[in-house]
């Protein structure tokens, strides 16, 4: 390590004194102007993960749906994966190092984690369009040639095309070609492959509308058009020329407010669907002929994916294991549906990707969605094999054609991460396939009425949560008097948990009304504010 070197660099990226900040469910995220010495020092960790795993490791700057002046930094890791859990800590012992320190803790991020500093690094680098990201980007560059990594600069990508990007170089291209043409020909041509066997809907089935939440979806969308086939009459919207980056628009704020974006104007039954603001997550919407607004959720997405998904198993008949995972913010009839109806198990864990993904690998298909529409599905190596394998050998034509299906989903769907694009790709690709109109598929199940709430206290660590963030452990009384409020209504659920973003504690209820699951939310909080040291005035009812 050079020394002198990493003292002259750090210099040019100060940490700002007293700050000190947390590897979270999706890295570091905060104000802009906060961040630079924060992305300065994660180009020096993605050196030492790549050493340490020696593989290529990928940095991505973006704030996701959070406001165009906030960014963020996460990490990636080899197979395209969130950041092992094991290195956040030292993510955030590098971020909050005082700058006499650095050389100390690098030196035992070092030992604890077996890296040898004389092995080569590659770190793979993209960025979202905020205002910000290129110089943070330029700041993260500083951080790898400090320690001597190499690396390549993606510039502007959306966040699962950059995991896309470090999963086929670390696959040595098996899992695709490292370019950005690689990504758009591999799921472009996937998709024409899938939807050859679909039969002509009318053309007005195939339009859709996408807000880009004024962000890098839109950019690489339009990229991507020259690619599609005509049959596909894509219109982008909110891309970014006029409004700010997710200012009233994009997947987060769709399914917060439960309405439409701005930007968008929405003809009865029109398909509609929104990004967020790194493209790595998507929710469809409709309004219908009374002009109500039906949202179109992950867990709508996920029972669509799964019923196509156990239909063609069913065909190929190899006794695949297929399964669903939800977090806590499920809806109740999501979850109803799919193990009664459908009858594929499901599994509960905790809020974040990482939790999801990994309880998806346990499974030859797993398909995972977060509510808010981060998703995608996963199959297992040996899955994978068997599939491509009937492809070629298989002499039944039902079996061999449903494999055949199976596969191009395989290479339709980003496996290394929710992926709006490509989700969008599947879903229409299923739509078109089975015939479905967007108010068929929201048809299959009615969501139970329910309301998201966030409530500021003083410390969010006072609440310890088990079950899969279902139930409070601390502070006393709070789970028995949340338990008093839900037997009041029908149909009811509540849950409480620390964000793992924000500073605030979420509240989830469902009721069988909209008025009572408001109500429920409300009680709730307030339970919240009192038992967990709540700040400013009470929340009020909604
Ligand atoms: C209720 C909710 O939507 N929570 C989001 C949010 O996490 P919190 O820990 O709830 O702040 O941001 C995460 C990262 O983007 C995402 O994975 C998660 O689903
Ligand atoms: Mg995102």
């Amino acid at each position: 390590m050079d020394s002198e070197a990493l003292k002259k660099y750090s210099a040019l990226h100060p940490k700002p004194a007293g700050l000190t900040l947390h590897y979270g469910t999706a890295g570091f995220r905060t104000k802009a102007e906060q961040l630079d010495h924060v992305v300065f020092r994660m180009g020096l960790l993605a050196v030492l993960r790549s050493k340490a795993v020696t593989a290529t490791i990928g940095i991505m700057v973006t704030a996701s749906h959070n406001p165009e002046e906030d960014n963020g930094v996460k990490l990636v890791d080899p197979l395209g994966e969130m950041l092992h859990p094991s290195w956040e800590e030292y993510a955030t012992q590098l971020a909050n190092a005082e700058e006499q320190e650095l050389q100390k803790v690098i030196t035992e991020i070092c030992q604890k984690a077996a890296v040898n500093l004389h092995k080569d690094a590659l770190v793979f680098i993209g960025r979202d369009t905020r205002p910000s990201s290129k110089k943070l980007s330029q700041s993260v560059i500083d951080g790898i040639q400090v320690l001597g990594g190499q690396y390549h600069d993606y510039g502007l990508v959306t966040t699962p095309q950059l995991h896309y990007m470090v999963c086929c170089q670390n696959t040595q291209g098996q899992y695709g070609k490292a370019t950005l043409e690689g990504y758009y020909e591999k799921l472009s041509k996937a998709f024409m492959e899938l939807i050859k066997q679909s039969h002509s809907s009318g053309e007005s089935q195939r339009h859709l509308k996408i807000d880009c939440a004024n962000g890098i979806g839109a950019l690489k969308l339009s990229e991507m058009k020259p690619y599609f086939p005509q049959e596909v009459l894509i219109h982008i919207h909110n891309d970014g020329t006029k409004e700010k980056l997710n200012h009233l628009c994009g997947a987060d704020f769709v399914k917060v407010h439960q309405k439409p974006p701005g930007g968008l104007d929405m003809k009865p039954n029109e398909r509609c669907c929104s990004f967020d603001g790194d493209a790595d997550r998507i929710v469809y919407y409709y309004k219908d002929t009374a002009g109500h607004f039906h949202l179109i959720d992950g867990d709508k997405i996920a029972t669509l994916i799964s019923i196509f998904l156990k239909e063609l198993l069913a065909k190929v008949k190899q006794n695949f294991n297929m399964a669903v995972v939800q977090t806590a913010y499920a809806n109740g009839n999501s979850t109803r549906y799919l193990q009664e109806t459908l009858k594929v198990p499901v599994h509960c864990v905790k809020t974040g990707v990482k939790h999801l993904h990994h309880k998806a690998q346990e499974f030859d298909v797993g398909v995972y969605f977060e509510a808010n529409g981060h998703g995608t599905v996963l199959f297992s190596k040996a899955a994978e094999t068997k599939i491509r394998q009937l492809v070629k050998e298989e002499k039944d034509d039902e079996k061999r054609e449903a494999a055949k299906m199976l596969a191009n989903m395989i290479d339709l769907i980003n496996q290394t991460v929710g992926d709006a694009v490509s989700d969008m790709l599947v879903i229409e690709a299923i739509l078109a396939l089975k015939g479905l109109t967007v108010q068929q598929w929201d048809s299959l199940y009615t969501d139970l009425p329910n309301r998201l709430l966030k409530v500021q206290v003083a410390d969010r660590r006072v609440i310890d949560t088990t079950d899969a963030e279902r139930r409070v452990l601390t502070p006393p009384g709070l789970q028995e008097k949340i338990d008093v409020l839900v037997k009041k209504y029908k149909l009811s659920r509540a849950f409480v948990r620390p964000s793992g973003t924000e500073d605030v504690v979420r509240i989830y209820a469902e009721a069988d009304t909209q008025e009572n699951a408001d109500a429920l939310a409300h009680e709730v909080s307030l339970a919240v504010f009192h038992l967990a040291g709540g700040k400013g005035a009470p929340p009020q009812p909604i």
